[in-house]
């Protein structure tokens, strides 16, 4: 998975610092594979706007493993995935408390899953019921990782509050020769 984020992430559609409506940029690089979503116009499309390129194809591979992970979950439907999104943050990247509510009004309204794998060094993952920092519960997430967010919990607010340098599993470094820092994968049903 890292070899081909790295790969896909240098082509086009590949890795970018989005920015928000009001202008921030958000602390983090992204692509968005299947379909391509607008963090300023907050809304998925088959082309990104800026740069004009067609959101990659997700990987069968990755696709594999995300429907997997959604089986082992059998609380949760199983979804008919059609985008990625990966992200990746450096020691310093963060991402503040947020709901993922850009997919479909059926989606929703279904609580169809979404599933989130995380690679590389360890993050402190943020949840709760408010946008309030201090309110939410916080766990960390590992190298090979997987949470799944659906039904009553699609909706939580959740985010990033910081990556912690040098966790990550050392063989892996050694094997990918990736720079520090942290992947995360989301997959979802539009
Ligand atoms: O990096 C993470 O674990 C969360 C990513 C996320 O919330 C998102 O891409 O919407
Ligand atoms: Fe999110």
């Amino acid at each position: 998975m890292v070899s081909m984020c790295r790969q896909l992430g240098k082509g086009p559609g590949g890795f970018y610092r989005p920015s928000l409506k009001n202008g921030a940029k958000l602390n983090l690089w992204m692509m968005s594979l299947g379909k391509n979503w607008d963090p300023t116009a907050r809304s998925y499309g088959p082309t990104r706007p800026f740069d004009g390129a067609q959101a990659p194809t997700i990987l069968d591979a990755f696709k594999m493993i995300a429907q997997t992970a959604n089986s082992i979950a059998s609380e949760f439907p199983q979804i008919n995935l059609d985008i990625c999104i990966v992200n990746y943050y450096t020691n310093s990247g963060k991402l503040g408390l947020h709901q993922d509510k850009d997919e479909s009004e059926s989606s929703l309204t279904k609580g169809l899953p979404f599933i989130s794998i995380s690679i590389e060094d360890t993050a402190e993952f943020m949840f709760g019921d408010t946008r309030d920092q201090d309110q939410a519960t916080k766990i960390n997430l590992e190298s090979g990782d997987v949470l799944i967010l659906g039904g009553e919990s699609r909706l939580l607010f959740h985010g990033i509050s910081h990556v912690k340098t040098d966790t990550a599993p050392s063989w892996l470094k050694e094997e990918t020769g990736l720079r520090p820092g942290r992947i995360n994968l989301t997959f979802r049903q539009y």
